[in-house]
Parts: structure tokens; sequence; C-alpha cells
């Protein structure tokens, strides 16, 4: 769901979920300026705050809901990708099923292989985009990744994307 303003969102949003969502997209935004403020510092750059939504003023908040699968192996839930965004807030449920490519050239055991990403209760899994990879001429990296299915149990995922405003 894409937002625009509170208005079209209260009446195009599915009436279900509309509230909780557009309340979860608005609380996020604090946290998404801290860490990109602390991202930027890192690499000796600051926030300016006037132009922050020229790094993430278009948001979008998806529902994903992957079916348990009776025969896995088969297919996939989402495709090897990196996120195209600035920042994504992924908030996953218990039964994991995320897996990222770890980059071949980090000193660690399981270098070019697909690494799962263990759900913790609680904790929400950043992805850097493509935007940020972009802006900070690679020093950042927009990791692959991919879903699986499993035939045991379906599972949730809620991620917001933020991308620079399209003006
Ligand atoms: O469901 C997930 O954990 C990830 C989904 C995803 O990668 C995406 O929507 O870009
Ligand atoms: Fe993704």
């Amino acid at each position: 769901m894409a937002y625009t303003n509170d208005d079209e969102a209260l009446q195009q949003w599915p009436v279900e979920c509309r509230d909780v969502a557009l309340q979860y997209l608005k609380t996020s935004h604090e946290m998404v300026r801290k860490l990109l403020e602390a991202l930027l510092g890192n690499l000796g750059a600051e926030l300016d705050d006037s132009k922050i939504d020229a790094f993430i003023g278009k948001k979008m908040v998806n529902m994903n809901f992957y079916l348990t699968c009776p025969n896995p192996e088969l297919t996939i839930g989402v495709g090897r990708h990196s996120d195209m965004d600035t920042l994504t807030i992924l908030l996953q449920d218990g039964i994991g099923s995320l897996y990222i490519k770890a980059p071949q050239v980090v000193n660690m055991e399981k270098k070019g292989e697909w690494v799962e990403i263990p759900p913790i209760s609680g904790a929400l899994v950043i992805n850097i985009g493509y935007m940020l990879q972009i802006w900070s001429n690679g020093r950042y990296k927009s990791a692959e990744h991919i879903v699986r299915t499993t035939s045991t149990k379906s599972r949730v995922s809620i991620p917001i994307f933020t991308s620079p405003q399209p003006t």
C-alpha cells in the first residue's frame, strides 16, 4: 500500500488493516530517520533534515502472506532480488524462511552461501536498498535475498519500503 496522504490511505487501504498499517508506517519514520543519520554519519556526511524527503519521502507498506506449500523445493516465496529503495524495515513472524546471500568478500564461513535470517521476537530486519548503495558509492551494499516456502507453516511478513520522493 503506497502512502501519499492520510485521507487517501483511509479511503483506499483495506478497512481491516488501514489504521494499524498507517500507525506503523508513521511511527517508523523517526526510526528510519535515526538509522539514516547514523549510516550517513558513519560516512562522514550529515543528514540535512530539510532534505529528508529526498531520501525517504516515499513510503510503502506491504503485507506478504506465504501459504504452506506441499512441495517447497518446486517453488519459491519471493525470487532472489535486492531491494531498490533507501531502507527497508521488515517485520517477520516466527517462521523464518528469509535468506540473504552472504557476500563473497567477507571473511566468514558461509561466504557466497544463502544464510537464513533467524526470526528474533521483537526484532526488525533492516535492508539497505540500491539507493543507499549508490549514494554511498557502494560502501553500503543492498544484500540479495530470497524467501523460501515451507510445507509446515504459512508465514506473514510486513516490510516498509522508504524511497526518495519522486520529485
Ligand atoms: O517476506 C520477506 O521476508 C521479504 C520480502 C521481500 O524481500 C520484499 O518484499 O522485498
Ligand atoms: Fe526484498
